[in-house]
């Protein structure tokens, strides 16, 4: 167990949890959503307007920051925290998924992966040393193990053998991490959509022992009603004194699915990707704001949002500077979108205290509607 890194559960409801995980760069309220600041930045965001929206801790790649601008140099100026000036938690994802959706010519052996940068094709290793080397260059306060995200669809043949190179990586991530105190190293569980390789997986990574765990290979394309079908056992077979970190997600449903069913913390590009598309998300549905009919709309985009986009300015300015490809208009929706997202968050921290969890969800689905509004 690393000092200074801790979980502690303050109320549960049903499945749902609250809790904080104090670290010594400070404290992250659980349910957790993390904005992701891929290459060292939360895209159209200054760190302070990311801080403001409500985010405790934030997260960073491995495989971006390896490649540009490299992880020595980043030791060298001081670490990703000095180097992006945000001295809250960072958790760094550790590679293994981002190369195998971005990169080229990738080689995987029982080593690790070798592949060719999508940026200038340099050749490149990540093995599970490596990764945890690469992280702790970054000064990364919550370490993702070194894994493989199983491809969805895949034969349960072939799901079984990804995760058990996924469950060795593990044991070699926590043999390469040390105890890194203060710092924190998440295993992560796989076994696709199949429930006793979920079951095989969560035993082969307590038996190594982490300081939290993930569920990966999940929001992979299986679409929510099969990510929830996985979410109704997987989080319960992972100790239930860590935190439970569900990757890749999500869609404001599928948070709040997730944390119904036992999930602590979540990330997704989906906020800050879609403000800059022009896409707003507000508690009452998606809002278009390509769509000419905000052309001469004077309201702001959601009259109950306190974000800086909603409080000055109008849906037809932000039809404008949308429609003009102005960088204003990724720096407001995405705003808006990190608040949004937060403030989902904060909603459930308190329903889950007061045991008021059912009515609240209900209430966030009620106010819904379906399409553009
Ligand atoms: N959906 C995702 C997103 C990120 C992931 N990162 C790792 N390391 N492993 C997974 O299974 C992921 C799945
Ligand atoms: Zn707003």
């Amino acid at each position: 167990m690393a000092t200074g890194f801790s979980f502690t559960l303050a109320a549960t409801d049903g499945r749902a949890r609250t809790g904080v995980i104090t670290t010594p760069r400070g404290e992250i309220r659980t349910p957790a959503f993390m904005p992701v600041g891929t290459a060292g930045t939360v895209k159209a965001m200054l760190p302070d307007s990311v801080r403001a929206t409500g985010a405790d801790i934030l997260l960073g790649n491995t495989y971006h920051l390896m490649l540009r601008p490299g992880a020595e140099r980043v030791a060298r100026l001081g670490g990703l925290h000095k180097f992006m000036n945000w001295e809250r938690p960072i958790l760094t994802d550790s590679g293994g998924f981002q190369v195998m959706s971005l990169s080229s010519l990738r080689k995987m052996t029982e080593e690790g992966v070798t592949f060719s940068s999508h940026i200038d094709g340099s050749k490149h290793v990540l093995t599970p040393e490596r990764s945890m080397e690469i992280q702790r260059l970054l000064g990364s306060d919550i370490v993702m193990a070194f894994d493989e995200c199983t491809p969805f669809p895949a034969a349960q043949d072939v799901s079984l053998e990804s995760m058990r190179r996924s469950m060795r990586w593990a044991r070699r991530s926590r043999d390469a991490f040390g105890d890194r105190l203060g710092h924190a190293l998440f295993g992560i569980q796989q076994g696709s959509v199949f429930r006793e390789q979920r079951e095989e997986s969560a035993e082969a990574l307590k038996a190594v022992g982490f300081d939290g765990y993930a569920v990966g290979g999940l929001a992979v394309g299986e679409g929510q009603g099969q990510m929830f079908d996985v979410l109704n056992y997987a989080p319960g077979m992972l100790p239930d004194d860590k935190p439970r970190y569900l990757m890749g997600v999500g869609k404001p449903d599928d948070i709040v699915g997730a944390v119904k069913r036992g999930i602590d913390m979540m990330d997704c590009v989906l906020p800050s990707r879609s403000g800059r598309t022009g896409q707003a998300w507000t508690r009452r549905g998606q809002v278009n704001l390509r769509n000419a009919r905000h052309a001469d709309d004077p309201r702001p985009v959601d009259e109950a949002c306190s974000c800086p986009a909603c409080r000055n300015y109008s849906r037809a300015y932000l039809h404008h500077v949308v429609r003009a490809n102005e960088m204003i208009a990724g720096m407001l929706l995405t705003w808006h979108n990190l608040h949004y997202f937060q403030e989902i968050m904060a909603g459930m921290r308190e329903a889950i205290s007061k045991g008021r969890f059912a009515s609240w969800e209900n209430d966030f689905q009620s106010r819904r509607s379906e399409g553009d509004i």
